[in-house]
């Protein structure tokens, strides 16, 4: 799905400045694109204006063609064709892995597919794509286990693999490597530009990360200053605080 964002500013009551001020961007379908900036820039502000979780004051949203406040409907259409990755992952202790990769898809299951959840066994829509994404991300022998006995980096796999079942257009990850050490996230930042076709926003404040991207977005207190190839961007600028 394209993403274009024409003049967004967006403030929150009890902020003087605006969180984000006429933004003007355009990401076209399948691009992987990196949002730096240092924290409190816009950049978990502007993924969650595309999943019509913050309403802009001004501006125009385009997800898909769609307008993210169009219609209750319509957000959670673009929702169930979006997938995100948060700072912290919100899988749920005490059910396996495979439990939560599923409850992902819950809100298209019928009955029957909640008693075969419940049974530990995989409704057949999701059979093959389950186990292609768990064999490509490397967590297939890790499936039966409990969540809370993965390590971080498996952990980020489950919650992208989760993220990736219902065959997203959009993938929003935010932070996605909070925690992990360099050598992991680098690993997790090409699982994630491992999903091919899809178009991906990750905000991160880490230039390192960012650099693995094609093109990054340079977000400063709520406007775009900087958008190219890396290599043509004065990165450190960007995650001074
Ligand atoms: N719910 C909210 N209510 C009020 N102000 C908010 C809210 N969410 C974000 N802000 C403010 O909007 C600005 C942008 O915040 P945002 O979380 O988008 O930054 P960020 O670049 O994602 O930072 P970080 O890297 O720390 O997550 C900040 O000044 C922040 O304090």
């Amino acid at each position: 799905m394209d993403v274009t964002l024409t003049g967004l500013t967006v403030r929150f009551d009890s902020q003087p400045v605006p969180a984000l001020e006429s933004v003007d961007l355009r990401v076209p379908a399948g691009e992987q694109v990196a949002l730096l900036g240092a924290s409190g820039a816009g950049k978990s502000t502007l993924l969650r204006v595309l999943l019509g979780g913050v309403r802009p004051l001004a501006g125009e949203v385009r997800v898909g063609g769609r307008d993210p406040f169009g219609s209750a409907a319509g957000v959670r259409a673009l929702r169930q064709r979006s997938g995100f990755l948060r700072q912290r992952d919100d899988l749920v202790p005490g059910v396996s892995a495979r439990t939560n990769i599923l409850m992902g898809q819950s809100s298209r299951w019928r009955l029957g597919d909640w008693f075969t959840v419940a049974r530990g066994g995989v409704p057949s829509r999701h059979t093959a794509r389950l186990a292609e994404l768990a064999h490509r991300h490397g967590i297939a022998d890790l499936l039966d286990r409990r969540i809370e006995h993965l390590s971080g980096g498996q952990r980020q796999r489950v919650a992208l693999v989760r993220a990736l079942l219902g065959g997203p257009g959009l993938l929003l990850a935010d932070e996605p490597t909070t925690g992990l050490d360099p050598e992991r996230a680098a690993a997790a930042v090409a699982d994630l530009r491992g999903a091919h076709g899809v178009t991906l926003l990750l905000a991160t404040h880490d230039g390192a990360l960012a650099r693995q991207f094609p093109r990054v977005i340079g977000l400063r207190a709520g406007r775009i200053v900087a958008d190219g190839p890396p290599a043509r961007i004065a990165m450190e600028q960007l995650y001074a605080a």
